[in-house]
């Protein structure tokens, strides 16, 4: 079965519509900003579908576009300015910065409030204990949407995630986990991946390599998930997986585009709404 993003992420968008709705009655209008560095293909993709999502559900959305070689100070005071903004209820900074800029400094710097994308670490210790009181990032967030909205069991089940960034692979694990998974995660210097991944029952990819996970790293009874974005020697969008070589023999399986960007782009605003909710003190 194909595992089309967008039929979740409308399902979403309805519960989402009527939030704004009641907000918008009550007179609050719910704003994102999004702060891009450079122009990543990934983000810039990110971008494209949070704003066309956003047009959907009438949430306004504010993009600071700051150039490659800003410094960590000048990103600082870029978010303090949205941080004080009482019309910004989220914040989306994408990652990876550059390397130059101190990302320790940047991710204290965000208002836990305003963190919708989970990137301060009193966010990030909210999701390894599984309090939801905070925010869980957008893209591992979209991940057990999918998995949830065509009732594929996670309880106990062999799940593997190649990846293990602080953006999807370590917050998704730990999401997993508290979904009572068996989680494997696996990497660059895991040796018998092949081996691994043929076990898995849910196989969850995001190492942004281009078509990196072909059949000879899946079985039919493999649920895959592709969380990759990249564009491919023509200019399109393709994932981390072999989309046409493995869509026949695996079980079920997200295409790209349309997969898991769809619905990550989705709970950003489900996060935003929430954050504005929290501002608001509803
Ligand atoms: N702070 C973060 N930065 C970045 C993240 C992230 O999760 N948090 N992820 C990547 C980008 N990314 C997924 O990993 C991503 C890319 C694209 C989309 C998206 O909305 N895609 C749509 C639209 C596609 C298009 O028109 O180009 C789709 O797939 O249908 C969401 C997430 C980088 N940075």
């Amino acid at each position: 079965m194909i595992l089309y993003g967008r039929e979740v992420a409308d399902k979403m968008s309805e519960e989402i519509l009527n939030e704004v709705k009641e907000l918008k009655d009550k007179g609050i209008e719910p704003k994102l900003a999004i702060v891009r560095v450079g122009r990543n293909e990934s983000d810039l993709s990110y971008e494209r579908g949070a704003i066309k999502r956003a047009e959907k559900l009438g949430i306004k959305v504010e993009v600071f576009e700051l150039q490659e070689d800003i410094k960590t100070d000048d990103l600082v005071g870029c978010i303090e300015r949205i941080n004080n903004d009482k019309l910004i209820h989220g914040i989306l900074l994408f990652r990876p910065l550059p390397k130059h800029i101190d990302e320790n400094h940047i991710k204290n710097a965000i208002n836990p409030i305003k963190d919708i994308d989970c990137i301060n670490p009193i966010n990030v210790a909210k999701v390894m204990e599984g309090d939801k009181t905070g925010f869980a990032p957008c893209t591992p967030s979209a991940v057990v949407e999918i998995l949830k909205h065509y009732n594929i069991d996670i309880k106990g089940k062999n799940v593997v995630v190649i990846g293990r960034s602080m953006v999807v692979g370590k917050p998704l694990s730990m999401l997993l986990l508290n979904e009572d998974a068996t989680v494997t995660i696996c990497h660059s210097k895991t040796q018998n991946l092949k081996e691994v991944t043929k076990n898995a029952d849910i196989l969850i990819v995001a190492i942004g390599r281009a078509k990196f996970i072909n059949r000879e790293y899946v079985s039919n009874k493999t649920t895959v998930i592709d969380v990759g974005i990249n564009v491919d020697s023509v200019g399109n969008l393709c994932g981390d997986v072999d989309f046409d070589d493995v869509k026949e023999l695996v079980k079920d399986i997200t295409p790209v585009p349309g997969g898991v960007g769809a619905v990550t782009n989705t709970v950003l605003f489900k996060n935003l709404v929430k954050a504005c909710k929290m501002q608001m003190g509803y």
